[in-house]
């Protein structure tokens, strides 16, 4: 395809509640989309970075800048671009790999769109409703906390996951085990906040039977997660640690992960996130879909993504309405009767929705970019 176009908006859409995690209080997603015009047709991509570089070192307005004076040029002078081309093109910047899987998954929506295949089907997805969990931010009480976690399990999300930090952990798990009971689903997300010396602490969460304790240490310290493992039954999982299929497998076969959240946008996108699946299932790594409290955009191609048959745990991939009172298309929502807890995987051309541009325009936090 030739590229003729890009566009990059900046939407601002509050959250329905403060979501808190370990490196801060989020109020509102700004998040920066991308729109590529081609000479096939148009196609949207999703950056997942956040408004400031504390998940990752990436944030929304460095990738808006990396796109409009490296990406975007490179992509509007090549003659030919397809998603399996962009991360060669894109492959002598460094790094930036938030900004490189919004330019390719919008490429791709683009190229599946002109040909009538979808996302599901292209990642040769296996099933038709995914099962989802949901993601509890660190709460003002224990008494907030469980009224959260019980209007979730009230809505049938099939797992739980408690972000957790020194001093908001072992009691929230422990009273969220009991109103769970023994067979609930229940994990812990600590992004990062403790070191190796923690590790006898975080053994007494063992007792509560957890699926996994994702990133308890520094995303670079692979060696300490493998010295973790050694001492606590609940399985490790590596989420900012994991940036390519190249670090899983050294992470796996160095015994720092047994399980593996797979982002799209903390990858590089999604034909790299395609495969971590494939060659976690080749290792019998079990792998879930992680969010980055995505729009109805990232949401639907990461449902497409949790539809492959190495991820057999609930990720991240919670309803729209968990984050956003409206979304910028037919928001998400979980399914009941034998459906309940899972979202349905779409089967449109592309990532299957249609973005509002009224609502874009309207939460605009300033005019879109066009680059050509
Ligand atoms: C659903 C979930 O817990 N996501 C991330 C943390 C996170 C939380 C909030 C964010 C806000 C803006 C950008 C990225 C963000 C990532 C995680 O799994 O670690
Ligand atoms: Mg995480």
């Amino acid at each position: 395809m030739r590229i003729d176009a890009i566009e990059l908006h900046r939407v601002g859409m509050p959250l329905v509640r403060p979501f808190e995690t370990s490196f801060g209080v989020q109020t509102a997603r700004e998040v920066l989309l991308i729109r590529v015009r081609t000479d096939a047709g148009d196609g949207w991509g999703e950056c997942v970075a956040g408004t400031e570089p504390f998940y990752s070192s990436e944030y929304v307005d460095g990738a808006a800048h990396v796109i409009e004076h490296y990406l975007a040029p490179t992509l509007l002078r090549a003659p030919d671009v397809t998603a399996a081309s962009v991360a060669r093109q894109l492959g002598y910047v460094a790094g930036h790999r938030m900004a490189k899987a919004a330019l390719e998954a919008a490429v791709l929506d683009a190229e599946l769109r002109a040909v009538g295949r979808s996302f599901g089907e292209y990642f040769g997805a296996t099933a038709e409703w995914v099962d989802c969990g949901v993601s509890v931010g660190i709460a003002p009480s224990i008494d907030e906390l469980l009224a959260e976690v019980a209007g979730y399990v009230a809505e049938g999300y099939k797992r739980i996951k408690l972000k957790v930090k020194p001093g908001w952990d072992l009691e929230p798990v422990a009273r969220v085990r009991e109103l769970l009971g023994p067979d609930g689903l229940l994990q812990v997300d600590a992004n990062t906040a403790y070191t190796l010396a923690d590790a006898e602490h975080l053994k007494r969460l063992d007792p509560f039977d957890l699926l996994l304790i994702e990133q308890p240490f520094d995303e670079e310290d692979i060696a300490s997660h493998a010295a973790l493992a050694q001492v606590i039954e609940t399985p490790v999982c590596l989420d900012e640690s994991i940036l390519s299929a190249a670090i899983a497998v050294d992470a796996i076969e160095r015994g720092a992960t047994s399980i593996v959240n797979i982002k799209a946008g903390r990858v590089g996108g999604y034909l790299e996130a395609l495969r971590v699946h494939d060659i976690c299932r080749e290792l019998s790594v079990p792998v879930w879909c992680g969010g980055m409290l995505e729009t109805g955009i990232g949401r639907a191609a990461n449902v497409a993504l949790a539809a492959l048959p190495g991820f057999t745990l609930p990720g991240d991939t919670s309803a729209s309405g968990r984050y956003f009172a409206d979304d910028l298309a037919e928001p998400f929502v979980l399914g009941s009767g034998e459906h309940a807890g899972q979202l349905r995987v779409p089967t449109g051309p592309g990532t299957g929705v249609e973005v509002d541009e009224a609502f874009v325009a309207a939460r605009a936090l300033s005019p879109h970019r066009t680059l050509r």
